[in-house]
């Protein structure tokens, strides 16, 4: 059968898009993975199906690279508002409902403006902090970015005795540049590399550095891909509402897959 599809990046974190209102998309993890294969398919960090969900505007599903059925996904999330809007479901702004629960946007030129989950808690830890900002974050500090050894480390501690078992990780490596200015990289679980960007976890590393650095936000996040800006609201001790992430999100191409 034949499938349109749509690619669409936020910050370089992309995405195969595809409009799945009328419930035609085969899922399959075998399949998903092949799409989002760089040599032997369209080639991305995830793909995403757009239905219809009652109450809301749309639903988002996620997958992951390696075709398993993922936990929220920030950017992802981004570029599902932008395809929504192309598709003409709303205008301005547009709530609807992911695998972590009801999400609100609004579109203003380039720029989405996502609300993510409440974050009720943040893990802390001489070496890092963990928390779940949709998906689960460890966030380290480094003193150099660009030495960091992202897909080593990122993906032993994904691994490892601590995270493995209970179904490992995504691990985000951080450098203060100044106040409310960091740098961030990422080792994503389910794609198994380091991505351009990742939503979830900028947004984790931004609240991980309003504890430790005492800062008010919002907090500005250069990625690979990119520039993203974080704000929330303080909730109580590790806990945090409001949390929006801002940023592009742009359609690349378009074509067919024959599955
Ligand atoms: N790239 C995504 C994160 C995907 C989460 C996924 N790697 C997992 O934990 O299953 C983001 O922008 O938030």
């Amino acid at each position: 059968m034949s499938i349109a599809f749509y690619k669409y990046q936020g910050t370089g974190n992309d995405f195969v898009m595809v409009d799945d209102r009328n419930l035609q998309f085969p899922v399959s993890k075998e399949l998903i993975a092949s799409i989002c294969h760089r040599r032997f398919g369209v080639g991305s960090d995830g793909l995403i199906l757009l239905q219809n969900a009652e109450g809301y505007d749309f639903r988002m599903v996620y997958f992951n690279a390696d075709g398993g059925e993922g936990s929220m996904c920030g950017n992802g999330g981004r570029c599902v508002v932008r395809f929504a809007n192309d598709l003409g479901l709303f205008k301005d702004s547009t709530k609807f409902i992911a695998v972590d629960g009801e999400h609100e946007a609004t579109v203003s030129g380039d720029t989405i403006r996502l609300k993510m989950s409440n974050v009720k808690g943040v893990e802390q830890y001489e070496a890092y902090d963990f928390m779940n900002t949709g998906s689960p974050h460890y966030v380290t500090y480094v003193d150099d970015i660009h030495e960091a050894d992202v897909v080593a480390v990122g993906s032993e501690i994904r691994y490892g005795s601590v995270y493995g078992p209970k179904g490992g990780t995504n691990v985000n490596f951080v450098e203060v540049i100044e106040d409310n200015h960091l740098s961030v990289r990422t080792y994503e679980r389910g794609v198994e590399d380091e991505t351009f960007s990742c939503g979830t976890g900028v947004t984790a590393c931004a609240l991980s550095a309003h504890i430790r650095e005492g800062w008010e936000g919002p907090v500005q996040v250069e990625t690979i891909g990119g520039t993203l800006s974080v704000e929330y609201q303080t909730a109580g001790e590790g806990q945090f509402n409001d949390i929006y992430l801002i940023g592009p999100a742009v359609r690349v191409f378009e074509g067919t897959l024959n599955v």
